[in-house]
């Protein structure tokens, strides 16, 4: 049976993702089997294993940085928002239905059988789980029935360090207080404080640090620096839509939707030196960029209106029209359509004329598509015609079905015999398929293309391999977080566990 660590934080985004992945590697790295585990994500940024089901991106990360395939028991419960006050419930891969906030938060302790029937299996199998906690233990409206964060502790008698955002300032009344919310048993299970996303000078922050200790009994485990690491995202609080002023040869706009979903899907561009996406939510941002990404939504109806009002479908037709490239992913592939159809009310319902870039049309199914494809490009014009040929992999998670009026096509996945993945007309391609860009053919072919329009030369032999970069990312993220943490008291709470 394995032991268990679980990071928790004063905040969303307080780097809790991070810090779980570090561990994993490092545990790993060390020769342990290890797993990381999330009873409950809140999250639009998912992903399909092998098996066809459908987790949270987060602990995808943190089972490549383990060297584990993903695996739908390490974050048995996924909530997906579709609206501010109702989510998609996954349990174990699988959609349950639509559930409102209130009931499914009246009701989540039947869901504790299903979490630690995920957690025993995996504890079987494996010396170190690395358990993340959600937002923060110290939501006193819903710290009653926890099953995410003290809850999920008590039920794997997991020690628990917590991890305060100082880059945001405030971490030493977040830290403080964080513990000061918690019961006397709840104040048992923390072993330790991380502060997280330090800049500055070490020896002004140290007289805090031993302030802190003098006011709670909670050691500080590590001071780790601010990391510009991106690894895949959890939320849409994220920090890669912080755009940056940096000028580049080649620039990437992706529209930011009030519900986009699986924004990871871009990352990839990021291993291009020349090319920067930004991310845009106003008609005014929008200029004119040498490539246009509609991304996914979770509500894509709901979304396309958004882009109506706010003006940004107007200059994208505008921008589609003078014959600029625009690719649309999942969602966004569905607004590039005639129309879409919602008839069972599966994102809200109703029906809505597209962008009409795409002759097809789109109907909400009852039935999600969940699944990998591999595959390749075929029929592909327009700019990126040099796609024709090249293989893509990816996962698709989707409840429309996308029809063309006639023959149109761009994808054929290879293991779904004649299942066209996308389409493309001019050069508007749209595709179901996330992941697409971080084949390394793909992503260069469209960068390379992109540069020729601009009469620019492409320097292709920098590598863009996504895997490779991935992988060097987790080892620099095991040194930084060795250097900055006290593993050697780490080890000694994980092997006491914790005593009543
Ligand atoms: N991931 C997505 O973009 C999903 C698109 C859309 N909401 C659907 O389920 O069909």
């Amino acid at each position: 049976m394995a032991k268990a660590i679980m990071i928790q934080g004063t905040t969303s985004n307080a780097g809790k993702s991070l810090i779980t992945a570090g561990l994993c590697r490092i545990f790993s790295q060390d020769g342990y089997r290890v797993a990381p585990f999330k009873s409950q994500n809140m999250a639009l940024n998912s992903y399909i294993t092998e098996d066809g089901l459908e987790m949270g991106r987060a602990q995808v990360v943190q089972a490549e940085a383990a060297y584990k395939k993903p695996d739908v028991r390490m974050n048995p419960i996924l909530l997906k928002p579709t609206s501010d006050k109702g989510s998609q419930v996954i349990v174990n891969g699988e959609v349950v239905g639509n559930m409102k906030a209130m009931d499914y938060y009246k009701n989540k302790t039947r869901y504790i059988p299903e979490i630690m029937k995920s957690y025993s299996s995996l504890a079987a199998e494996n010396d170190i789980i690395v358990i993340e906690g959600a937002g923060s233990p110290a939501e006193i409206n819903l710290k009653e029935n926890d099953i995410v964060n003290m809850g999920m502790a008590k039920m794997a008698n997991s020690p628990v360090l917590i991890v305060g955002d100082i880059d945001r300032g405030g971490v030493f009344a977040s830290l403080y207080g964080t513990y000061m919310l918690l019961n006397e048993t709840e104040k048992k299970y923390i072993k330790g404080n991380i502060i997280n996303k330090f800049r500055g000078d070490i020896k002004i922050l140290e007289p805090g640090l031993k302030m802190l200790e003098d006011l709670i009994p909670v050691p500080t485990v590590g001071v780790v620096p601010y990391m510009t690491m991106r690894i895949d995202d959890e939320d849409s609080l994220s920090e890669v839509f912080e755009n940056s002023s940096v000028l580049v040869d080649i620039d990437i706009a992706v529209i930011k939707l009030p519900r986009i979903s699986n924004f990871t899907d871009f990352n990839a561009f990021e291993l291009i030196l020349g090319a920067k996406v930004r991310y845009i939510s106003s008609a005014k941002e929008f200029k004119c960029p040498d490539l246009l990404i509609l991304p996914g939504t979770k509500n894509t109806i709901d979304d396309l209106k958004w882009m109506r009002e706010c003006g940004i479908e107007a200059e994208i037709l505008k921008y589609a029209s003078r014959g600029n490239p625009v690719f649309g992913i999942c969602g966004g592939y569905q607004m590039l359509c005639k129309s879409l159809k919602d008839p069972y009310n599966v994102e809200g319902g109703g029906e809505i004329k597209g962008l009409g870039l795409i002759d097809a049309h789109t109907v909400f199914e009852k039935e999600k598509t969940r699944t990998r494809v591999s595959g390749i490009f075929k029929c592909a014009g327009g700019i990126f015609s040099e796609l024709n040929g090249k293989s893509f992999e990816g996962y698709e998670i989707h409840m429309g079905i996308t029809k063309a009026e006639g023959f149109l096509s761009m994808l054929k996945s290879m293991d779904g015999g004649e299942k066209t993945d996308g389409l493309c007309q001019g050069n508007v391609y749209g595709s179901y398929v996330h992941g697409i860009f971080d084949s390394e053919e793909v992503l260069k072919t469209i960068i390379k293309a992109l540069y020729n329009k601009k009469g620019l030369e492409y320097n292709e032999t920098l590598s863009c391999d996504v895997k490779a970069h991935k992988e060097r990312e987790y080892d620099k993220l095991a040194d930084e977080l060795r250097k900055s943490l006290d593993m050697k008291y780490i080890y000694k709470i994980i092997d006491e566990g914790v005593t009543l």
